[in-house]
């Protein structure tokens, strides 16, 4: 059953065409890792499906968008904002709902926040502030999740559990990644982008890391690099070795 459908329509910000005539679907069920040089349009696809699906999607954006002189609790409880009255968030903003406090420490405890609900945002790391992203985006309860690189600002460790996470709780996934390799060992499909068009749409088991390269103009081969993603040669590594351990076989 199809979840998102595109029919030729042209994508970008204002007058900017940044992918013309686009045509796509996704399946319910999915999991799709969406590649593609940095200005390849993984943002303002990944946007768009955003404004297609509205309330279906869960949404973790590049760069988080998360409010840091606020609290990690209240952060992330912004995730349902919009499923309460302007008075219920604001009584909840000055006195914490106890059914919310508990729901959101839950979320914490599992994404390895433990112990920082009250912290205030700015004063966490980088890799915590990408989890409580996370986290909010877990707190909508959405069946598909769409994150702009969510995986970038934590250790290869991390980023396979965090990824597992994320597939856990949704039936579907999109998202936009730089580490080949895990996008061939933990999703169902590869979109590539790259000037401005689909280049590679194609099932994982279809795929390898030399056609992968394809979508970097400067890249050198796979066999030149030893087999790592462009960009990200040991982190690459770490993630076979971080599979291997996880009992999975890394491509
Ligand atoms: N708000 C905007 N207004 C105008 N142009 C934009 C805007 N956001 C992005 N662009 C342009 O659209 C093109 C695609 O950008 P986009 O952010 O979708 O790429 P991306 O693949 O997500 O890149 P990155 O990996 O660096 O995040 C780029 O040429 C960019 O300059």
């Amino acid at each position: 059953m199809t979840l998102v459908d595109f029919q030729a329509v042209d994508l970008g910000h204002g007058d900017q065409i940044v992918l013309p005539a686009l045509t796509l679907s996704i399946a319910r069920g999915e999991r799709i890792a969406l590649l593609g040089q940095s200005g390849a349009g993984k943002s303002t696809l990944l946007t768009a499906i955003r404004q297609q699906q509205q309330d279906a999607a869960a949404w973790c954006p590049q760069g988080h968008g998360l409010v840091p002189l606020l609290s990690v609790y209240h952060n992330v409880y912004m995730g349902q904002l919009e499923r309460h009255s302007a008075l219920a968030n604001l009584r909840n903003l000055l006195r914490p709902d106890p059914l919310a406090w508990q729901a959101v420490e839950t979320l914490c405890d599992e994404l390895g926040l433990e112990g920082l609900i009250r912290r205030p945002v700015e004063r966490l790391s980088g890799g915590q502030r990408q989890r409580v992203a996370i986290a909010r985006a877990f707190y909508q309860q959405r069946e598909l999740f769409l994150g702009d690189e969510p995986l970038s600002s934590v250790d290869p460790h991390q980023a396979l559990r965090l990824l597992e996470q994320i597939q856990a709780r949704h039936d579907a996934c999109v998202i936009a990644l730089h580490q080949h390799r895990l996008a061939l060992s933990h999703f169902d499909r590869v979109i590539g982008l790259r000037d401005g068009r689909v280049a590679i749409d194609a099932p994982c088991r279809e795929l390898d890391l030399a056609r992968l390269d394809a979508l970097y103009p400067d890249a050198r081969s796979a066999d030149d690099r030893g087999g790592d993603a462009p960009g990200e040669p040991q982190a690459a590594t770490e993630f076979s070795a971080a599979t291997r351990e996880a009992g999975r076989s890394a491509p």
